[in-house]
């Protein structure tokens, strides 16, 4: 990681800034100047409608996707595309993100993850970790991939729905366990499990046509005025 990185990973320190993202697929706007803010120390939530661009909004944050005029800025400082900045930032997309061919040491190994802090309590998974992704349920397959980006050594993780078919009691641990992972880095995530993104997050954002609202101090009242949660 570079100094400059190493001195705003500091809790509480390092901000991330996505600005001016406008999208449109076929004339249709699917992202209308966007402006996200999340923070080293934080877990930012980001709520919204199936095809409101939740996905397409994180891929454009970590650089997998060009968008004109789309500034992403640690600092201050912009970063685009943020994947090549050694040790700014790792993303968990929806599909699968580990190599098929790796086991789960190897992997780690290669994200320079230890697998006995990143297990620590989830002890089950132990007897796992010299099988491959394809050997692994898809909701074990999901938990140990969010593990692994979480405890890599990076300023900010971000994750799309990480807790895809992760069972209830494991989901709370992970939530646990990243709001310990959040002492040393800041999270983004996005998942339609609201009622565990609510109590979960610092700050919580509404992809609502297009534009990315802030949700405030009574935010299921607010997802019910959108039409995220039904009356
Ligand atoms: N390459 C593409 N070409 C055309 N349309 C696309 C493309 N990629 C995404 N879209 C459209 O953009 C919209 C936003 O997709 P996205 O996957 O970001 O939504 P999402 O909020 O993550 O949805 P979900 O909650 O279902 O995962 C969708 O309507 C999708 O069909």
């Amino acid at each position: 990681m570079s100094p400059l990185l190493r001195e705003a990973a500091g809790p509480g320190r390092a901000v991330l800034e996505a600005d001016g993202i406008q999208l449109a697929f076929d004339g249709r706007k699917i992202l209308s100047d966007i402006y996200l803010r999340a923070q080293a120390g934080q877990i930012t939530g980001l709520l919204g409608r199936n095809g409101s661009g939740k996905s397409t909004l994180l891929q454009t944050i970590f650089g997998a996707r060009t968008v004109p005029d789309a500034s992403v800025r640690v600092d201050g400082h912009r970063t685009v595309p943020a994947f090549r900045t050694p040790g700014l930032l790792n993303y968990l997309p929806q599909a699968q993100l580990l190599p098929p061919n790796l086991s789960l040491r190897q992997a780690a190994r290669m994200l320079g993850v230890g697998l006995d802090e990143a297990t620590a309590a989830f002890p089950e998974l132990r007897a796992q970790l010299n099988h491959r992704p394809g050997e692994l349920s898809g909701g074990t397959l999901r938990l140990v991939q969010v593990l692994l980006l979480l405890h890599a050594d990076t300023v900010f993780s971000l994750f799309d729905e990480p807790f895809t078919g992760v069972m209830p009691v494991h989901i709370e641990t992970l939530g646990a366990e990243m709001r310990r992972a959040c002492q040393r880095k800041g999270i983004v995530l996005t998942d339609h499990r609201y009622a565990e993104v609510l109590p979960l997050c610092d700050v919580v954002y509404l992809l609502h046509q297009g534009r990315l609202l802030k949700l405030g101090a009574h935010p299921r009242e607010e997802l019910l005025d959108y039409g995220y949660l039904a009356r």
